[in-house]
């Protein structure tokens, strides 16, 4: 099981819809206008078939106080940031502080994705990055993390992640 968490807006559905876009056409062909979504109230279960069947939970934002419960059977977490709304990162970078402290997701590998690079930002996603410090939490961390910067819109870093997801659930799904 992977479970994809995230703030309410990020693009947590839209992701989870291209990704099956993308691995049922092979990376072939254009992904075309992004369907519309809903902000996901409870949690949305979706399997994606890339080389084996790899099931995606996605937590809705408003979720947040109750993600921990979900936490059990995790081996693999995809962390969304919103990369055009740095008003946001304070707040992402606590709820990913939670999720690595937890011992429920102490084994788990985890993705962090700054989605929506397609729009202008006035912040560079370097400075983000530093500005949270990221790379203290990644050498600090037990899990072992990645970062990808991607658009569910365009459909730019849709393959890396498919190909993490391949690479991180080789094994027993
Ligand atoms: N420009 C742009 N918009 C995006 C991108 N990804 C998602 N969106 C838009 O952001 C809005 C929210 O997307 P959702 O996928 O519903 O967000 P979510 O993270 O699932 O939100 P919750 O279910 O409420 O937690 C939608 O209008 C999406 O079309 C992106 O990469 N670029
Ligand atoms: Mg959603």
């Amino acid at each position: 099981m992977c479970l994809l968490l995230g703030a309410t807006g990020v693009g947590k559905t839209l992701l989870v819809k291209r990704l099956q876009e993308v691995s049922s056409r092979d990376g072939k062909g254009d992904l075309g206008e992004p369907p519309p979504t809903r902000p996901t109230v409870g949690t949305n279960l979706t399997d994606i078939v890339a080389q084996r069947k790899i099931t995606i939970r996605e937590l809705g934002g408003c979720m947040g106080p109750i993600w921990s419960s979900y936490y059990g059977n995790c081996r693999s977490l995809l962390f969304m940031m919103d990369a055009s709304d740095p008003t946001q990162l304070s707040a992402s970078c606590v709820q990913l502080l939670g999720l690595l402290s937890s011992e429920q997701l102490a084994e788990a590998s985890v993705l962090i994705l700054f989605n929506k690079i397609d729009l202008p930002c006035y912040m560079a996603m370097e400075e983000m990055k530093s500005l949270i410090r990221l790379p203290d939490i990644i050498a600090c961390a037990k899990q072992n993390i990645t970062t990808a910067e991607i658009s569910a819109r365009e459909g730019t870093g849709l393959a890396e992640v498919l190909a993490w997801l391949q690479a991180t659930h080789r094994v027993n799904g």
